[in-house]
């Protein structure tokens, strides 16, 4: 049998691989080394967090199962920087791990379309052109064979665990390692680098004393990340906190020798950002403890992971550090810390589909692409599992019908697109994790708009209900023309509106002030009594009322001046409009969206039209929306993107003017005969990539891997002085040939 799509691993990236893909119609078989293991949390017991909630919500919003799973499966659920602007809040869950991994692997047991087989991959099949992977050979010596391979192998691929002096090849602790399909992807030509990650010891729960230990509760109102997820009343386990102490320190100090992350045992490059404890207590040496989560790893709390405490020094010491730890002190150590060094590939080798450029039909998803953490393994997994469903339309055209060809997320758009763009067009050398910073338009990109964001995808690649499809397409028609009627029209610091701010406990107003102000103020959340304070001023004063004269509302622009004052620290560090450009995924679709009828701009197609577009054009040309909006019969969804639009307008626009600055220049186009050589700012690699590749336009440009944004600065600006060189030179016709030269010259 030939399928669709053959899936090779059953962590979080192949689950979400196969999972989509069989929801849009393709026959998909899933491969892993131990189907016990699907989704597997080979650390951490928790999804979510700074960053990678916004991923766990997009790949929810485009029909992934992560936040599905999570939502069934936690045992604490929080939001993160509750206190900060919504664009750096994260959604973060405990889980029961072991809830976690059945839930999932029965989910995909009963997938249809999913067939799941237990088996360990070896080798990569290819055609006889030797550059289309058509299927794979397993260990036992069975071949399978399909359209698309999708290979998620995560920390598998020649792992090797450390434990002090001792290591072991194993992909996760106890499995074997996967050493015969790394061979194989360098036998493919694809070049290959080494990271390296690890984890913390577990401790038997009924052995730790928590009597002085500081609970750490799940949030009253607990969040949830799937938009499927209704009466949510989820039953919350608390985390515990400790500390490192000084005798912590001390042992740890005076181990650095048996330390393989410092006697050179260990080569591969660690995550950054998650730094082992002996790593910490080396580049930190000036503090004196570090800070430490107990966290239940499963509803029956027999175990607790020591979130912060990353190990690889030799079990003894392992015992005597837990030991030095208040609350831990005759604590029994369930599992012993580990690090583990994996091959993983160059992701610049990838298109952003996540194919690969060398090999045809060969996917890329998860920890092999250089990444760290489940939720940029399930995203991953999820795009290259809808980009394999989606190339299946020139192989099957009458069994696959979709209106695009491939699903690559702008930079603009999503942190998907974020880290896909990241590890393409600029690699990385080390464990690479998203972050809210990684993205340029953060205030766009929330995770409380991150359906609104990515509706219209999920619509066309049919992995959304229409029933949900309806309700947020609604909601977002109401928003659009809430925000509309609440730009346009103001309130004056009359008796009747003031009695009506105090009704909502917001300071009184000394001038007219947009209604956008209102909603936008942090205290603002009752919708209802502005309808009926607007409609009592439309009852008392007439239609006309809401036009302008003497009444409390009026019609004129918005001077929005005191708005970013009263918007919070967070987007006070919005970015500011970059000049730079970004790569090809950061090109908005504005021009298309013009076209669009005006009618079509507030329905279910209107993902393609962002927030700050809307709330840019509404600025533009006064819309002649007039009527009140029955924010009675909205949504509450609705009504929290209301008052944010509303409290982030300026920043919003900010970040959109700035889009639409970066895809005019992308336009620029490069003359065919443009001469690199001599350019000062290009880098000798950039001159030579742009040399061979010969783009026409920047925006090409951009799509090559290695030409950083700051090299197409540098090229905009030659190409800019040499348009206008060639415009006031009277002969207007300067020979290629003196092209160098003349730029040399401008330079
Ligand atoms: C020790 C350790 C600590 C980590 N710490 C954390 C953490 O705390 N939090 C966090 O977010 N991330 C952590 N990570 C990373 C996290 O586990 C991964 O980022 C995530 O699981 C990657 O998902 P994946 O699907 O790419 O790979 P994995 O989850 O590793 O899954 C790989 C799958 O491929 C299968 N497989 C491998 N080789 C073959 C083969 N040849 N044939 C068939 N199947 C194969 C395996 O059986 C497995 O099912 C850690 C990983 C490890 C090992
Ligand atoms: N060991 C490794 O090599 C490695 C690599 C990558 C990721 N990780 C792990 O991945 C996980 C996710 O990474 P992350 O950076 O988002 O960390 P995280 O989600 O654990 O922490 C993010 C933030 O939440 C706080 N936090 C931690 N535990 C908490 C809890 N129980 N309740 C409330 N807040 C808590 C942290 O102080 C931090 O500010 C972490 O547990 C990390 O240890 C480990």
């Amino acid at each position: 049998m030939v399928y669709d799509v053959l899936v090779v691993g059953g962590g979080h990236a192949g689950l979400e691989a196969a999972c989509i893909a069989a929801r849009m119609g393709a026959r998909v078989c899933m491969l892993t080394i131990l189907v016990e293991n699907i989704a597997l949390a080979s650390c951490n017991p928790a999804i979510g967090g700074l960053g990678k909630g916004h991923l766990v919500k997009e790949v929810d919003a485009l029909g992934g199962v992560m936040g599905k799973i999570t939502d069934k499966c936690g045992i604490q659920y929080r939001i993160l920087n509750a206190s900060k602007g919504p664009a750096v809040r994260g959604t973060r869950a405990q889980i029961d791990m072991d809830l976690y991994r059945i839930y999932a692997r029965n989910l995909a047991l009963n997938t249809p379309n999913l067939t799941i087989s237990q088996a360990m991959v070896k080798e990569i099949l290819l055609d006889s052109t030797g550059q289309k992977a058509i299927g794979v050979r397993t260990n036992i010596g069975k071949d399978y064979y399909a359209h698309k391979l999708i290979i998620t192998t995560g920390t598998f691929l020649q792992g090797l665990v450390h434990i002090g002096e001792n290591r072991l090849e194993n992909g996760r602790f106890g499995e074997s390692a996967s050493n015969d399909l790394s061979t194989s992807l360098r036998d493919l030509g694809l070049t290959l680098g080494r990271l390296k990650t690890g984890t913390c010891p577990r401790i038997l729960g009924s052995s730790i004393d928590f009597t002085h230990l500081e609970q750490h509760s799940g949030d009253e109102n607990p969040p949830h990340f799937s938009y499927t997820t209704s009466e949510f009343t989820p039953t919350q386990l608390p985390c515990y906190i400790t500390y490192t102490t000084e005798r912590t320190h001390e042992l740890i100090r005076e181990n650095f020798h048996r330390a393989p992350l410092f006697t050179g045992q260990i080569n591969g490059v660690g995550p950054r950002y998650c730094p082992s404890i002996e790593d910490k207590i080396s580049r930190f040496a000036d503090k004196s403890r570090h800070q430490l989560f107990l966290e239940p790893q499963t509803t029956h709390a027999t175990e607790y992971y020591v979130n912060g405490l990353s190990t690889s020094l030799p079990y003894d010491v392992q015992e005597q550090v837990i030991a030095s730890i208040p609350g831990l002190e005759n604590a029994i150590i369930t599992r012993y810390g580990y690090a583990i060094e994996y091959d993983y590939v160059l992701p610049t080798q990838l298109h952003h589909t996540l194919e690969s450029k060398a090999i045809h039909s060969l996917y890329l998803a998860g920890q092999i692409n250089g990444t760290t953490g489940y939720e940029e393994a399930a995203a991953l997994g999820l795009l290259a599992g809808i980009n394999a469903t989606l190339s299946l339309q020139d192989i099957a055209p009458d069994r696959f019908h979709f209106p695009r060809k491939e699903l690559v997320l702008r930079r603009d758009e999503s942190y998907i697109g974020v880290m896909i763009d990241d590890l393409v067009t600029k690699g990385t050398n080390e464990p690479y994790r998203v972050f809210t910073s990684r993205a340029e338009y953060r205030l766009l990109l929330r995770e409380d708009n991150a359906i609104y964001r990515l509706l219209g995808y999920a619509r066309e690649l049919g992995t959304m209900s229409r029933e949900h499809i309806e309700r947020f397409a609604r909601d977002k028609q109401d928003i659009a023309q809430a925000l509309a009627f609440l730009r346009t029209h103001f309130i004056t610091p009359n008796k009747h509106a003031q009695s009506f701010l105090a009704q909502l406990n917001l300071p009184p107003i000394n001038q007219k002030t947009a209604l956008l102000h209102i909603v936008g103020k942090d205290g603002f959340r009752d919708f209802d009594a502005l309808e009926a304070f607007l409609r009592s001023e439309q009852d008392s004063k007439g239609d006309s009322a809401l036009l302008g004269g003497d009444s409390a509302l009026g019609r004129h622009s918005a001077d929005f001046g005191d708005l970013e004052a009263t918007a919070d620290h967070q987007s006070s560090s919005a970015p500011k409009s970059p000049k730079n450009y970004e790569s090809p995924t950061a090109m908005p679709r504005i021009l298309e969206e013009e076209k669009q009828a005006e009618c079509e701009k507030f329905t279910a197609d209107s993902h393609k039209t962002s927030e700050a577009q809307f709330l840019q054009k509404s600025a533009q040309k006064p819309t002649p929306e007039t009527k009140i909006p029955a924010f009675s019969h909205f949504s509450p969804a609705a009504k929290e993107q209301i008052h944010i639009q509303a409290k982030y307008h300026d920043y919003i626009q900010k970040q959109q003017a700035s889009i639409d600055n970066m895809h005019a220049q992308l336009q620029a186009t490069i003359p065919e005969d443009f001469c690199y050589q001599g350019i000062s700012g290009l880098s000798l690699e950039v001159v030579e990539k742009l040399s061979i590749a010969r783009p026409k336009t920047l925006f090409d440009a951009s799509k090559i891997s290695g030409i950083t944004p700051a090299s197409l600065d540098v090229l905009h600006l030659h190409l800019h002085l040499q348009a206008k060189r060639a415009k006031v030179d009277s002969s207007s016709k300067i020979a290629s040939s003196k092209q160098c030269s003349s730029l040399e010259s401008l330079s």
